[in-house]
C-alpha cells in the first residue's frame, strides 16, 4: 500500500474518544490505551510505509530509529548569543502518511490538554503533532528508562505496530538526572507499574505519566503480564488470547477452543517476543 492509499484508508475510520480508554488511574492520572486504534490492515500499511520511506535509520545498540518532522530546539544558554552559522533550514513537515496518522490521533481529542497549557485563551486550538520518532525493536532490544523531557509539549502519543511490548514506568526520583536514557536500570531494577501495549494500539501519556515517571522497555526475549504490576493485565490477556486464536486460524492450525464464558481467563500470561515491534512516537516539538 502506498502512502497515498494509506491516508485514504485512514480517512473513513471512526475515531474513538479517549475518555473510556484511561488505564492505571490509581497510579498515574493521564495514561490512555486505545487497543485497536488501527485495524490489522492499517497497521501493516503503516509498517510498509515505514520501510518504503527510504529514511535513514540511526542504529543504536538496543534499537534503530528514524526521526521525522520538526526537531526540538534546545534552549540557548542564558547570556550566550544564538550561533550565527547558516540560517536554519525550514522545519520539515510530516510526510502525508504520518500526517494522516497524526490527524487521526488529534481527532480523538488527545491533544486538547495542550491547548490550555500552550495558550492562555480558553478557545485556543491545541498545537499540531509535528514530530515523529520511529523506533524498531527486535526481540531482546529495548529502551532504557528515560523521560521525553522539556523540549516537547508534555504529551506523547504512540502507535504500535508488529509485536506487543511491555512498557515499564519508574517514578522519578527528585535527584534523578534529566537526560534521556540517563537513569541507571541497575539502581532501579523494579518498575512501579507497567502497561502491556497491543499491536495496532494508540498509547497516550501526558501530565503525570509524562512528567512524573520515566518509561522504558526491558531488553528481554519475553515478558510476563500479570496484575498488579501490569496495570491493564486482564484486558490485555483477553485480547492477546483472541489474537493467538486468530493467528492460529490464519496459519491453518487448530486454534484453542473459544473461551468458555464460565471460566475466567488466566490471571497471568507469558509473552514471547518473536517478531519486530515498530513504534511511531508522535510529539509536539517546542520550537
Ligand atoms: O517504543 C516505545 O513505545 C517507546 C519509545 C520512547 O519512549 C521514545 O522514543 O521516547
Ligand atoms: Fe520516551
Amino acid at each position: 500500500m502506498t502512502a497515498c492509499q494509506l491516508s485514504v484508508a485512514f480517512g473513513g475510520a471512526a475515531v474513538p474518544s479517549l475518555d473510556r480508554f484511561r488505564v492505571a488511574a490509581e497510579h498515574c492520572d493521564a495514561l490512555y490505551l486505545v487497543p485497536a486504534f488501527l485495524s490489522p490492515d492499517e497497521a501493516s500499511a503503516a509498517a510498509s510505509a515505514v520501510f518504503r520511506a527510504r529514511r535513514r535509520w540511526t542504529t543504536l545498540r538496543n534499537r534503530r530509529l528514524q526521526v521525522w518532522g520538526v526537531p526540538p530546539v534546545p534552549p540557548t544558554k542564558a547570556g550566550t548569543a544564538p550561533p550565527q552559522a547558516r540560517p536554519a533550514p525550514p522545519p520539515e513537515e510530516l510526510p502525508p502518511w504520518l500526517r494522516a496518522l497524526a490527524d487521526r490521533i488529534a481527532a480523538t481529542g488527545a491533544l486538547a490538554p495542550l491547548a490550555a497549557s500552550s495558550s492562555p485563551s480558553p478557545s485556543a486550538s491545541p498545537p499540531a503533532l509535528n514530530n515523529c520518532l520511529v523506533n524498531e525493536y527486535r526481540p531482546g532490544q529495548g529502551i532504557l528508562p528515560h523521560e521525553d523531557g522539556p523540549l516537547y509539549e508534555p504529551l506523547v502519543a504512540t502507535i504500535s505496530l508488529g509485536e506487543s511490548c511491555l512498557l515499564d514506568f519508574y517514578k522519578k526520583q527528585p535527584d534523578a538526572p534529566d537526560a534521556p536514557d540517563a537513569a541507571q536500570p541497575a539502581s532501579r531494577p523494579h518498575p512501579d507499574f507497567s502497561i502491556a501495549v497491543d499491536p495496532g494500539s494508540l498509547l497516550v501519556l501526558h501530565r503525570d505519566a509524562y512528567l512524573a515517571y520515566l518509561h522504558g522497555i526491558d531488553e528481554s526475549f519475553d515478558f510476563v503480564v500479570a496484575p498488579p504490576l501490569v496495570a491493564n493485565a486482564a484486558d490485555f490477556i483477553r485480547r492477546e488470547l483472541d489474537r493467538r486464536r486468530a493467528d492460529a486460524l490464519d496459519r491453518g492450525d487448530t486454534p484453542d477452543p473459544d473461551p468458555n464464558p464460565e471460566i475466567p481467563p488466566p490471571e497471568s500470561l507469558l509473552v514471547h517476543r518473536i517478531g519486530t515491534r515498530i513504534s511511531l512516537t508522535f510529539r509536539v516539538a517546542r520550537t
